[in-house]
């Protein structure tokens, strides 16, 4: 079954053009299955802040305590999935919503006490995945997990599809955001190596959100991966378009020319 893991970004849920769905479709007629991860940062944001309660990132992590991430699983598992999942059936696609508690998706350990409950992917639950795509529905992921004890975990929504990714062995990663690709001096990046990502990361060229984003990307070239794509979902038809947004190369690929 080849498989195509699409990471949509927070930034872009309420922007995207039916022509997303309608490349979707094309995939799903083409033999690729998509899966869907969504993330939905500034939602979560923008719900906590109604609640007065502030939130902080520590590289570009949410620090999240038990209060704050029943906050957190209200947004991602009800609002944004829900309306995500709305959108592809109102555009005649069949999508389930699921979160990476339900059926132990993504199984989940703490990342870093710093961070408190948020969490990093230890294993993901294929065979749901799979059973789901068997039967032509599209599952619409919400970044959470779940550990051996019931406890529940907020997970990068860059880190969960890149974990996702690499578990189905996906033909391509791609992550829509709400930016052409990586930007250097103000110029688009065609494709960026792993040396190349770790030295912008270093001059401050790359920062927020983008930082787990390339990270995430190039752990998945570590794994089964061979092509991770970051492009914008402002563009019409962004999954179906030729050479659009920023390629990461693995390792060792820098020398060669990308003929796509
Ligand atoms: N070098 C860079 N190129 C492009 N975007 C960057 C770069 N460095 C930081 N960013 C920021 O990263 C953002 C994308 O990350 P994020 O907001 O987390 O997106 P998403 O919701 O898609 O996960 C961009 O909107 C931009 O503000
Ligand atoms: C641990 C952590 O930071 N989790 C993210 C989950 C959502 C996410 O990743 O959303 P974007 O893709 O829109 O950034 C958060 O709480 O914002």
């Amino acid at each position: 079954m080849k498989t195509i893991v699409i990471k949509l970004g927070g930034s872009i849920l309420e922007h995207l053009d039916s022509t997303f769905f309608h490349d979707c479709q094309q995939l799903l007629q083409e033999g690729f299955y998509p899966i869907i991860v969504h993330g939905g940062g500034p939602m979560i944001s923008e719900h906590l802040n109604k609640l007065g309660i502030q939130t902080r990132f520590i590289n570009g992590r949410r620090y999240t305590d038990q209060r704050n991430l029943q906050h957190v699983i209200q947004s991602l598992a009800g609002d944004v999935n829900k309306q995500l999942v709305s959108r592809f059936i109102a555009e005649e696609i069949s999508a389930i919503g699921i979160s990476g508690i339900d059926l132990q998706l993504l199984k989940a350990q703490p990342k870093d006490p710093r961070f408190g409950f948020v969490g990093e992917v230890v294993d993901v639950h294929t065979e749901v995945l799979i059973t789901l795509l068997a039967a032509k529905w599209i599952p619409v992921i919400a970044p959470l997990g779940l550990d051996h004890n019931g406890q529940a975990y907020n997970i990068n929504a860059d880190e969960a599809a890149s974990a996702i990714a690499d578990a189905v062995g996906a033909e391509k990663l791609v992550m829509v955001s709400d930016v052409p690709g990586v930007i250097i001096q103000g110029e688009k990046m065609d494709q960026l190596t792993t040396q190349q990502i770790d030295h912008y990361i270093q001059t401050g060229e790359i920062t927020g959100g983008m930082i787990p984003k390339v990270q995430a990307g190039t752990t998945a070239l570590q794994g089964a991966i061979s092509e991770v794509v970051i492009l914008s979902g402002h563009k019409k038809h962004p999954l179906t378009s030729q050479g659009t947004g920023t390629r990461l190369l693995s390792k060792g690929a820098g020398n060669h020319v990308i003929i796509s």
